[in-house]
């Protein structure tokens, strides 16, 4: 049962959590293990509590639709892509992002996470991380060997943790596309990857899902983590409640105290008092902007909102690092013998598998589970030659940098050159891909390059004082031209497996971007101006050193501040090679220790 506003205006919470998303529910069932500490959530949308829509796997992007369910936030227009404004969702109410997400379990390369001790972080290395995310993983190997034949993988000796409460398993229908996917990667060299669970991605990869395989639902932060501690006496969840700022006093200490959180309910202001700490969890794109409002952040940004500095951090709302993705799709031919996503957009098929559903059968079981992450140089041999070339423009370019982005260039660079996998590769079962759209009838299969260590740097700030004014959300997508290199090797690389058994055989011809784009200028010209978030967007209030444009100490604690702490994907301070909720898990695990 979530609270009322009575329950919660002008009381006293030892921790107040704003966001009850995928880090915020996590941390709220962490803190709320002692009982003796009392938690508040504040969360800016509903509860959605057992909705079919959202509780249904292959529904993907389906939830973009429902204002209930979604934040349409959107970029400011981006300049190296003819001024597009991107739109930009994120999950509303409870389980955040993880209630529309593709449920993608994945696990970043070890060498990734220990980079963030490298960058002045003691203690964030990769065993730590394996440890906090092992306690929410609730593993559950595919026990009718459906899955022996493709991966060829014994599961037993996969190190994932199986008695977490977060289900982690292989959806209900793994059929030919999988097997395809697979064999076309092995048969193009694609070594497999043995431990894409434990810091070793690399190669092949099937990778499990946030998929309850009895019910044949989504797990999420809220099954796994709000559900089943919803009824303890010391956790109090208000939903429809927007945190807007922090109010703080100068602790005796000459730091700043947050003594209340003021939130809007209803379209009336409340406020409420946090005994010990206030845990911003409002994903990448909001913390930052309550911190702003706060008067935490960069002293011009501040100054031109009219809100009075109260600690100078420059580095709040910079760093901000995207993943992207775009995909090169093939139509297939009408005698395949199995079926992909693209018949749920007829309404007939859709019923037909909604009623299947209910049986744990059909086409909304299925799941984006074909992975490979390659490095560049597996899969072009412009490698070397792309390395240099962005070495020689950061070089060029160094005295002009924020203090501390030239320590993550040197690792980035060092990444390519060491052949880190940074060049994913997701297949996925039906159209995803642009501009041309889908034909009603027709199937398709899509391999989708993504980019994971972009070097550009985008920027998220506030433009006015009053909270219901979102941010203006910057990324920059393609400011530093290696980004487009590495695609557009990415999408040479993977436009070769047309010609690769067992693909070749099912396609009659590449549907995007098709045979017109054929030279190296319309494959960039293409790949500019198609490609999409991965919405895994991280660092807008990196976990550095102060002096490194750092925002959050190692505990996660803003610098200045005594009880402030920012517990979500902002706090990642240079980007990795995975999708991001198991990430998060870590993050908000990593302070209830
Ligand atoms: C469409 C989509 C597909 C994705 N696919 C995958 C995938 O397959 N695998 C994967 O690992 N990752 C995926 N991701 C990314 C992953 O889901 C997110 O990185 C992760 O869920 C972010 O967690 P968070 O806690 O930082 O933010 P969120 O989960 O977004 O939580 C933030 C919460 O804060 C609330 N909020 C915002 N502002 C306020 C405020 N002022 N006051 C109170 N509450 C507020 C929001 O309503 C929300 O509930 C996907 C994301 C999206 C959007």
């Amino acid at each position: 049962m979530t609270a009322d506003i009575d329950e919660v205006s002008d009381r006293t919470f030892d921790y107040v959590i704003c966001g009850g998303g995928t880090a915020g529910l996590t941390l709220a069932a962490r803190l709320s293990e002692d009982s003796d500490v009392s938690v508040l959530v504040l969360e800016a949308g509903g509860t959605n509590l057992d909705e079919a829509g959202i509780l249904r796997p292959g529904s993907w992007g389906s939830h973009f639709a429902n204002a209930d369910w979604t934040w349409p936030y959107k970029t400011v227009k981006q300049k190296a892509v003819d001024d597009t404004e991107y739109l930009w969702f994120r999950g509303k109410g409870l389980g955040g992002s993880s209630q529309i997400n593709f449920m993608v379990w994945a696990k970043p390369p070890k060498e990734e996470i220990d980079d963030f001790e490298r960058l002045g972080n003691p203690g964030w290395n990769w065993k730590n991380y394996q440890h906090y995310v092992s306690r929410t993983e609730g593993f559950v190997a595919p026990s009718d060997g459906k899955l022996d034949d493709i991966l060829k993988v014994d599961f037993s000796s996969w190190e994932v943790g199986r008695e977490g409460p977060m289900e982690i398993s292989f959806p209900g229908l793994v059929d030919e596309v999988e097997r395809c996917m697979v064999q076309t990667l092995r048969n193009a060299g694609i070594p497999s990857a043995s431990q894409p669970l434990s810091g070793d991605p690399n190669g092949i990869c099937l990778v499990p899902n946030t998929y309850d395989p009895v019910k044949n639902t989504r797990s999420y932060a809220t099954t796994a983590f709000y559900t089943p501690v919803a009824d303890r006496p010391n956790l109090t969840v208000l939903v429809h409640a927007t945190a807007h700022r922090l109010n703080t006093r100068e602790a005796a200490n000459g730091k700043l105290s947050a003594a209340s959180v003021e939130f809007e309910y209803k379209d009336r202001l409340y406020s409420v008092d946090a005994a010990k700490d206030v845990c911003l969890t409002a994903g990448a794109l909001k913390t930052p902007h309550i911190l702003e409002l706060s008067g935490i952040g960069r002293k011009d940004i501040l100054d031109k909102i009219s809100v009075s500095l109260k600690v100078e951090l420059p580095g709040v709302g910079e760093n901000v690092q995207e993943h992207l993705n775009l995909g090169v799709s093939w139509e297939l031919k009408d005698t395949v013998d199995f079926e992909t996503a693209d018949l749920l957009r007829d309404p007939t098929h859709a019923a037909k598998h909604l009623e299947l559903h209910s049986k744990g059968l059909g086409l909304f079981t299925k799941a984006v589970i074909g992975f490979a992450f390659n490095p560049l140089k597996r899969i072009s041999s412009l490698s070397d030659v792309i390395y240099e070339k962005a070495k020689a423009k950061i070089m060029a370019n160094a005295h002009r940098f924020p203090p501390g982005l030239m320590e993550q260039y040197t690792i980035q660079l060092e990444r390519i050159k060491n052949g880190a996998p940074e060049c994913e590769v997701i297949c996925f079962p039906g159209h995803f891909s642009s501009p041309a759209p889908p034909e009603a009838g027709k199937q398709y299969l899509s391999i989708v390059p993504a980019m994971n260590h972009c070097f550009s740097r985008g920027t998220i700030h506030s433009i006015s004082s009053d909270p219901r004014v979102e941010p203006e959300f910057d990324p920059r997508y393609f400011e530093q031209e290696v980004d487009l290199d590495i695609l557009v090797e990415s999408v040479k690389w993977v436009r070769t497996l047309a010609d690769v058994a067992p693909l070749k055989n099912l396609i009659v011809c590449e549907h995007n971007p098709g045979s017109k784009i054929a030279n190296e200028e319309e494959i960039r010209e293409w790949a500019r101006k198609y490609a999409l978030t991965t919405w895994h967007t991280a660092g807008s209030c990196s976990m550095l050193p102060r002096e490194h444009s750092g925002v959050v100490d190692p505990e996660l604690r803003v610098y200045g501040t005594n009880n402030v702490r920012v517990v979500d994907l902002s706090v990642v301070p240079l980007h990795f090679a995975a999708h991001t909720t198991s990430g998060n898990r870590a993050i908000s695990d990593s302070i209830c220790v």
